[in-house]
């Protein structure tokens, strides 16, 4: 059982697999993308995929062709870009309305929602490089059902800023409540950099090792604590 009142998540390599990311997700996403490019480019562009286009630079927005190539680069280097990941959570919703995308996480994670917003009176909050309404969506589709009711709120790249600098922990802070004491806020991320930014911001920050993640050196090990599920914290 954990002390805090708040808990704030990361998305994949903490709730869900990396390779649900990776294998699913970008790939459905590259496979719609060409449909979707063309529809912009098309006598009739869909006014509300206009402003994700608009977001990317002038230049590379002047042909399908460069369009295209440049989007699919950016995915396969998996860049954490604001304007591509707001365009991935636009294709995603389809997936997800239809019934093609469901989000598989980690079976202690279904038990600890249910534990910290029921019986312990917990706050959950998502933090993740997806766009908030990409983040939506994942939690709306599980395999076991809408876990959005549970979630107080969802920050991303934009409404907080870059996961590795400690001023958008110190930003979720203060969106959480001004009063909150930033030791009772617990994040749980796979990525190393965004634990040691939150611990800067003066947060209680744990490394969560989930099968897939990137491996923890011994000196990761000693300097944070380590879990493997979320059993422990509920
Ligand atoms: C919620 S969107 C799908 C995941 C994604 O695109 C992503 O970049 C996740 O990064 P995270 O910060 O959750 O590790
Ligand atoms: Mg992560």
């Amino acid at each position: 059982m954990i002390s805090q009142k708040y808990l704030v998540l990361d998305i994949e390599g903490t709730v869900c697999a990396i390779s649900f990311v990776k294998d699913v997700l970008f790939p459905y996403f590259l496979e719609a993308l060409p449909d979707t490019l063309s529809r912009h480019f098309s006598s009739r562009p869909p006014p509300d995929l206009q402003p994700y286009i608009d977001a990317f630079p002038p230049t590379v927005r002047t042909s399908y062709d460069s369009l295209y190539t440049y989007i699919r680069d950016l995915t396969i280097a998996d860049q954490k870009v604001s304007e591509l990941k707001a365009l991935q959570g636009y294709v995603w919703r389809k997936g997800y309305e239809t019934g093609e995308l469901k989000s598989p996480l980690f079976p202690d994670v279904y038990k600890a929602f249910d534990k910290w917003t029921s019986h312990h009176k917990r706050s959950v909050f998502i933090y993740s490089s997806g766009s908030v309404d990409a983040q939506i969506l994942l939690f709306a589709h599980t395999e076991h059902g809408d876990l959005t009711k549970g979630i107080m709120g969802y920050f991303d790249t934009v409404n907080a800023g870059i996961k590795t600098d400690p001023a958008s922990y110190i930003t979720i802070a203060n969106e959480i409540s001004l009063k909150v004491d930033p030791k009772d806020i617990l994040f749980l991320s796979d990525n190393v950099k965004e634990i040691v930014a939150a611990k800067e911001a003066g947060w209680e920050a744990y490394i969560v090792e989930r099968p897939g993640n990137a491996p923890l050196s011994e000196e990761d090990r000693i300097a944070h604590k380590v879990i493997q599920n979320f059993d422990s914290l509920i």
